[in-house]
């Protein structure tokens, strides 16, 4: 496409250089002056730290055909004629709708279904996908894991990538044949406008509780962000939402009924809900109710919170056109998703359970630890840090929960980043009543060996926070770090004593 074919469908732009540039062909967008290549059209974004546009030079010295940066960063490094320089007023606005319009808006060709809540993103997602892909529908999915589909996979840097990175995405998952697409959408990339352009037939809000205020000022500001999804710029069909949160009631005040699928565990209500539950150790059966009539079903996910999941995803399925009986009957087969209530296990006849759960959040690790004392015969030993380079004040919070709700909490690391260790751990000791005595050790290696091989017969070890991540990240390193495979390691030293 020709930079001012591309420029033309952009709302924005303050000015447009006379220059040879403008009918040049651009063969990638890019937003880091860094990656810049002979092609590409540079857009420069102002961020926390700098303003993008600043490197403009840079860009357009490392091959760059253009670049379109804020009116400020023009003021501060003037254009030179010699250089094709495009200046736009809302730069988020601005490169959400070339990346759109230089993919052609592949946010609107897929079926899409966007997932957004403080917990249950991931597994939502991977719950929907799973359900179109029996009925074999050709779906992506988009998410904290990674982005896949049928023959395709790719580790995923953040749960909602940048505009650039996402509408490509997109496209190529479009290209590849795919009908459905399903995103998990964060607060930051709906604040940040990274999903503009995009299209939702479903919007599905799971739960809101503490997380992120780092980021947002507070929960009402965390809340404006994630309600911005069930807004008419987005949300085209039907939004599914948990009416057991109190965020997710007023969702519901605030939106047409005839857009909204409400869901919930025990209020008969709701949309979406159950009746004849019974929780047991390894998932949970009874009746679900829904729009399109009921059904027995049983899901091998545990926990009330899994079971939230599970309407949420079902009634996005059903908004879809799935069947209702086709849905229930593949239900438990689910295979689970990955760091999630994921078991550890070398031996069928264990004498301890090891779980590693993603629980990184004041809730989670609740809803965690509640969920497993259901099946731990014994005491609960809880492994646990909190990241660096986050929300400072959910610390004490989580080390209050563990203290309370496990037998035994082990204080360590999670992914400090560039904060200093030590105040990490203290930040969550705060939290920690003084008649309760955690044990504190720092190496996350150490603490998960040393809490596998004092666990007593029956005991469960809870490795939470890290689930998936296959990294550590200490200062501005990322190193290999698996919470699964320290587990095996030191349940096969544990079996040799
Ligand atoms: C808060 C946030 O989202 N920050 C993101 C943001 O950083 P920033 O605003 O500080 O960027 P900046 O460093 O000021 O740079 C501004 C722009 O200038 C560009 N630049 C900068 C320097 C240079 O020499 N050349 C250049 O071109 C950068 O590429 C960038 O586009 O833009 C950066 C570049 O795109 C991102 O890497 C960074 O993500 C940080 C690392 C991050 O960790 N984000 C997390 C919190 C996040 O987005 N998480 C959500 C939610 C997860 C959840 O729900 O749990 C997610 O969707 O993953
Ligand atoms: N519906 C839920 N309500 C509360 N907690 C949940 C729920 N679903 C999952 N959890 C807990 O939260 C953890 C993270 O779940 P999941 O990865 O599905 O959420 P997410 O919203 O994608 O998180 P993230 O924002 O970090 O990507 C799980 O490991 C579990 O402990
Ligand atoms: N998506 C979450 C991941 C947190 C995972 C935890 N292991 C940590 O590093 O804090 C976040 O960006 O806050
Ligand atoms: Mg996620």
């Amino acid at each position: 496409m020709k930079l001012r074919e591309l420029l033309a469908t952009v709302d924005d732009v303050v000015q447009l250089p006379q220059h040879p540039a403008m009918d040049a062909e651009i063969k990638n967008l890019k937003t880091n002056s860094h990656a810049c290549v002979a092609g590409d059209l540079f857009i420069g974004m102002p961020g926390t730290r700098v303003d993008g546009g600043d490197f403009w030079q840079s860009a357009i010295a490392s091959g760059a055909v253009a670049a379109i940066i804020s009116p400020q960063a023009a003021q501060k490094h003037p254009p030179t004629p010699s250089a094709c320089v495009v200046t736009a007023d809302d730069m988020t606005k601005t490169c959400a709708q070339l990346a759109a319009t230089f993919h052609d808006y592949p946010g609107q060709k897929l079926k899409l279904v966007g997932v957004t809540g403080t917990n249950g993103k991931t597994t939502i997602t991977h719950l929907i996908e799973y359900f179109l892909h029996q009925a074999n529908l050709p779906t992506a999915l988009m998410g904290t894991l990674y982005t896949r589909w049928h023959g395709f996979v790719q580790t995923a840097a953040y749960t909602t990538p940048f505009a650039v990175e996402l509408q490509q995405q997109l496209a190529t998952a479009f290209d590849a044949g795919n009908e459905y697409g399903v995103m998990e959408v964060s607060s930051h990339a709906l604040a940040q406008g990274r999903i503009l352009g995009c299209q939702f037939e479903v919007g599905v809000f799971s739960n809101l509780t503490q997380d992120h205020l780092d980021f947002h000022l507070n929960m009402e500001d965390y809340f404006a962000a994630k309600a911005l999804l069930f807004s008419p710029q987005y949300l085209k069909g039907r939004a599914i939402i948990n009416a057991d949160d109190s965020y997710g009631k007023r969702l519901i005040a605030s939106l047409k009924p005839e857009k909204v699928w409400s869901y919930s565990v025990n209020d008969s209500t709701a949309d979406l809900w159950m009746s004849n539950l019974s929780y047991e150790p390894n998932g949970v059966s009874g009746t679900l109710h829904t729009p399109k009539g009921k059904v027995a079903f049983r899901s091998p996910l545990v926990g009330q919170y899994n079971l939230e999941n599970l309407l949420a995803a079902v009634g996005a399925v059903l908004h879809l056109g799935l069947d209702l009986q086709l849905v229930a009957s593949v239900i438990p087969e689910f295979p689970g998703v990955p760091g999630r209530m994921e078991r550890v296990q070398i031996l069928p006849e264990q004498d301890i359970s090891v779980i590693v759960d993603y629980a990184h959040t004041p809730d989670s690790l609740e809803n965690l630890l509640k969920a497993t004392r259901a099946f731990i015969p014994g005491k609960m030993i809880c492994v646990f840090g909190c990241g660096g380079d986050r929300d400072r004040t959910k610390r004490p919070k989580m080390g209050k929960i563990a203290a309370e709700l496990a037998d035994v909490a082990v204080v360590t690391s999670d992914n400090p980043r560039t904060e200093d260790p030590q105040r990490i751990l203290d930040d969550i000791l705060e939290g920690i009543p003084e008649t309760v005595k955690p044990i504190v050790m720092g190496d996350r290696a150490t603490a998960i060996r040393t809490a596998i091989l004092q666990a007593q017969p029956g005991d469960g070890v809870l490795l939470a926070g890290k689930g998936h991540e296959d990294y550590q990240i200490l200062g501005t390193e990322k190193i290999h770090f698996d919470d699964r495979e320290h587990a095996r390691e030191a349940l096969e030293e544990r079996m040799k004593r």
